[in-house]
């Protein structure tokens, strides 16, 4: 599948991007089953900790719109290799989205990682971890 036209929409998404800090811009494009895309981009703050990653962004932007059924989500960054989402977004992203869901990951050579969610996060702790409480 071409997936072109969510990368460049993921590169729109990245020149968005707050990140005075790391220098480091992060895109991303979230598309719903609907065919509606959200951007997403990275977001720092002086107080370091409270930096947001632009995959989180996307779904959170999206959840706040009121969609939260997806089809696909795509990341791009300026990196060797295409970009590694972190920990915590991959955590959010195995909640918030479909198990088999396509996750494409780039970088600005357009060289493409294609996976998924289930990839992406093995062992995630879930919300039927918590059922005992
Ligand atoms: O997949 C990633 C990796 C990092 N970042 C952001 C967080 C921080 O603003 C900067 C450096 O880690 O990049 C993302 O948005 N997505
Ligand atoms: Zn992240």
């Amino acid at each position: 599948m071409d997936y072109q036209h969510m990368i460049s929409e993921a590169l729109k998404a990245r020149n968005k991007a707050y990140a005075p800090y790391s220098k480091f811009k992060v895109g991303a494009a979230l598309q719903t089953t609907e065919g509606k895309v959200y951007h997403g981009c990275n977001i720092e703050n002086a107080a370091y900790t409270m930096c947001n990653c632009a995959e989180r962004t996307a779904l959170f932007s999206a959840y706040a719109a009121g969609d939260k059924s997806f089809d696909l989500l795509v990341v791009v960054a300026d990196t060797d290799r295409p970009v590694s989402p972190c920990g915590a977004c991959r955590q959010v992203i195995s909640e918030l989205c479909p198990a088999d869901m396509k996750v494409i990951l780039t970088n600005l050579q357009n060289e493409i990682e294609e996976t998924t969610v289930a990839a992406l996060l093995p062992g995630a702790f879930t919300p039927n971890d918590l059922s005992k409480h």
